[in-house]
């Protein structure tokens, strides 16, 4: 067991008064570690420090924030195996996945140690004789980082990394439920040579350490990912206070089964981005929209693949499907599958399951026969369940495919090019996939949604820079 009771604050690890326990949802008597619970004084001080380091940091060359980032990747690379291992551990999710998730973050750290050198501006001529307009990009000040528990390193990876590229300090608070790899890559970030002050770990509650964030007047942004209830208190948080905001929330993404699809193309792309990572990705299949003359014949063969899914313990030799991340998770999921079967879906699996271990199984789950009104086809449940919705024809299925709240990521299986022209230019999702899993997305593209799914700019890629950095457009006049 760790004993993690410290935040990076201006350089220096300060221990908490109060710790929170970090346990292993594949074996509960497990405990990982204590972790800090710091508080509203540890962001007031984070922010003092971040202000101090701000000057030097904003005009540092980008090789030198280029050459750090580089340092960061290279340190996740040589530890990437104890790094997925406490992923697993803390987080449930399958080691393959975990490391998978660890080279993610390194690769993320080494794109924007390139881009720290690509960042450009304009050039144009005024509208006036003698006169240069200039449009440059500085960084935005100082940013604070809210993240969930399902994307551990990558997701902090993919705001921290952008943050320092382009000049800003940082303070970044990780969920409650996965500190240990928070903790680790604060480590990596601060023995790399960031300079003290640049980046903050507090760890803590996220009334408590995010609500200091949103009021703190030093901050100037907040970039969050997580519940659209706590998105949308966040937002008006952050509109009272004049803070930049951008926000990554749910989803309930459909994808549609074409009769013309190749069925085992559709079953994959379902299986794996309805139930892989236990289903909790915001960017999860949770609507399966399939056309009335494949659905038999691919429900067949999906039932019996899903039914086949190896679930137990995340670091378990074999296992593809790990256990769902916490207690209260668990028994969220189960009350939904309660309320398909209530709603009058025919539910196959679902069932919460008994291993070796004391953790939080559960068998993945198909609500067959399920209609696009029903709440549990509407609201996010975030585990590994999925709706099974029959249609006729193209145009029922993407007008039930747009007809929800969230629209984040969506999917269409056939081999008919006008479905997939049409598809890709009528759905009403931030990011749409053609033969491909809803999730699991490259990280040097823009990543975000529409409607409650998302708000303010994209995240990854270089459309990182717009939420990163402040425009400037300047004026000479030569004489
Ligand atoms: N979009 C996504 O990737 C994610 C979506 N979710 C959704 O949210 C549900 C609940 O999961 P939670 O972990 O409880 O999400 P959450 O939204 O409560 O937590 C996300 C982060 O926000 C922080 N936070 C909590 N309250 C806050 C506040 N008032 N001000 C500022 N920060 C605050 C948390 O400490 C954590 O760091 C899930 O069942 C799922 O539906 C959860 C995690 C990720
Ligand atoms: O699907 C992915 O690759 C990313 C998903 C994600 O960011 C999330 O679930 O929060």
């Amino acid at each position: 067991m760790g004993e993690m009771n410290n935040n990076l604050i201006g350089g220096v690890w300060r221990e908490a008064d109060d710790v929170s326990e970090n346990t292993n949802p594949s074996d509960v008597t497990d405990l990982i570690g204590l972790y800090a619970r710091g508080g509203a004084q540890d962001v007031t001080d984070a922010a003092e420090a971040a202000e101090v380091a701000m000057p030097a940091w904003a005009g540092a060359t980008p090789q030198l924030r280029a050459d750090l980032l580089d340092r960061v990747a290279a340190e996740i690379t040589r530890r990437e195996d104890e790094i997925a291992t406490m992923l697993a551990c803390e987080e449930g999710k399958v080691l393959l996945e975990a490391l998978g998730e660890v080279r993610r973050a390194a690769h993320v750290f080494r794109f924007f140690a390139g881009e720290a050198l690509r960042l450009t501006g304009d050039a144009l001529a005024s509208v006036r004789p003698g006169v240069d307009v200039e449009v440059t990009r500085e960084p935005l000040g100082i940013v604070g980082i809210i993240t969930p528990w399902n994307f551990p390193i990558a997701i902090p990876a993919w705001k921290i990394a952008p943050a320092l590229a382009y000049g800003n300090c940082v303070i970044f608070k990780p969920a409650e439920q996965t500190p240990g790899s928070a903790h680790i890559l604060t480590q990596i970030i601060h023995e790399a040579g960031c300079p003290a002050g640049v980046f903050n770990l507090v760890m803590g509650r996220g009334s408590v350490v995010g609500e200091a964030m949103t009021t703190d007047p030093r901050i100037s942004g907040i970039s969050f990912t997580g519940s659209v209830q706590v998105g949308r208190q966040l937002a008006g948080a952050c509109a009272a206070n004049m803070k930049k905001l951008q926000l990554e929330m749910g989803g309930k993404n459909p994808v549609i089964v074409m009769d013309d699809a190749d069925l085992e193309t559709a079953v994959s792309v379902c299986l794996n981005g309805a139930f892989y990572q236990t289903g909790q990705r915001c960017t999860a299949s949770s609507r399966l929209i399939v056309q009335s003359g494949i659905h038999d014949a691919f429900i067949a063969e999906l039932s019996r693949q899903m039914q086949a899914l190896k679930v137990g313990h995340a670091l378990a030799e074999g296992m593809q499907i790990g256990p769902v991340a916490a207690r209260s998770q668990l028994e969220s999921n189960l009350y939904y599958v309660a309320l398909a079967a209530e709603e009058g879906c025919d539910v196959l699996g679902g069932e919460q399951l008994t291993r070796d271990t004391e953790g939080y199984f559960q068998a993945p789950a198909l609500f067959l026969g399920a209609s696009n009104a029903m709440r549990s086809a509407r609201e996010e449940i975030f585990g590994p369940c999925a709706s099974v919705i029959r249609v006729d024809d193209f145009e029922e299925a993407v007008a039930l495919a747009n007809d929800t709240q969230f629209g984040l990521s969506s999917g269409i299986c056939t081999t008919n090019l006008r479905y997939a022209r049409e598809f890709k230019r009528r759905s009403a999702a931030g990011m749409v996939m053609l033969n491909l899993p809803t999730a699991g997305v490259d990280y040097h593209v823009p990543f975000g949604g529409r409607k409650a799914s998302s708000f303010g700019s994209r995240e990854q890629g270089s459309y990182a820079a717009e939420f990163y950095t402040s425009v400037k457009t300047a004026y000479t006049y030569a004489g």
